[in-house]
């Protein structure tokens, strides 16, 4: 998955997913502009085997978080990337389920097709509490993030997951305890991950997880 070779880059003329503007504006009277870009709402799912006491996260080569953190020298369009200088690890992040609106369904439903097609869970509908509905981003976009949670077990697990193939998706299943739920709120000062992961981990913590173990 992180195999990653033969980088370089070029203008963004006509998109797809990133719609990008100059919005103009009057705040106080004061005439101002603001550059932005438009992204899909999306959801992202928090799941918890209960009885294996393991949460359920994703891992992926994201092309965003591997292009920004190269160095600006590097960024130069046209020009081929030195992958054994900056490997595609660097851009491998730890998620969690999550994905774009990009049908006219319901959230939950869309939040229940992500779980079946990342982590091979096929949940009830039903089962799928909302969490909280906020704004993955605010300065450059305003995207916003559904974040819902799920109880899963053995038996739902009806695929391997991975992602739609026919997208591009390649994705590793991870399932992490809650100890390392616990450390990984608690420890590292920098992680390659999303805000909503971070939240997500905190509020399970609050919320859902066993009682931590007493010294
Ligand atoms: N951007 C882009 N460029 C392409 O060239 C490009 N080519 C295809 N695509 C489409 O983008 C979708 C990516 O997969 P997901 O639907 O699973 O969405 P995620 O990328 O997981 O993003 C979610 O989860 C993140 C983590 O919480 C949040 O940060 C995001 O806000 C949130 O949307 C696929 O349908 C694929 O067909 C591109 N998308
Ligand atoms: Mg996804």
């Amino acid at each position: 998955m992180d195999k990653i070779e033969d980088v370089c880059s070029e203008p963004l003329v006509q998109s797809r997913f990133v719609k990008p503007y100059l919005m103009h504006y009057k705040q106080n009277n004061e005439a101002k502009t603001w550059e932005l870009v438009t992204l899909h709402e999306s959801v992202a799912i928090i799941i918890y085997n209960k009885r294996r006491q393991k949460l359920v996260l994703v891992k992926q080569f994201r092309p965003a978080v591997y292009f920004s953190g190269l160095p600006s020298s590097c960024r130069k369009t046209g020009e081929q990337v030195d992958t054994t200088k900056y490997p595609g690890s660097s851009g491998v992040t730890l998620e969690l389920c999550a994905g774009i609106v990009d049908q006219d369904k319901p959230l939950v439903k869309i939040a229940q097709q992500e779980v079946l097609e990342e982590c091979g869970y096929q949940v009830p509908v039903e089962a799928l509490q909302k969490v909280k509905t906020f704004r993955a981003g605010v300065g450059v976009s305003g995207d916003r993030q559904n974040l819902f949670y799920v109880e899963v077990n053995d038996k739902m697990k009806v695929a391997q997951g991975g992602g739609l193939a026919e997208e591009g998706e390649m994705i590793d299943v991870v399932e992490i305890s809650v100890e390392e739920v616990r450390a990984m709120v608690d420890g590292p000062e920098e992680v390659t991950s999303p805000a909503g992961l971070l939240f997500g981990l905190s509020w399970f913590l609050q919320h859902k997880a066993p009682p931590a173990p007493t010294p």
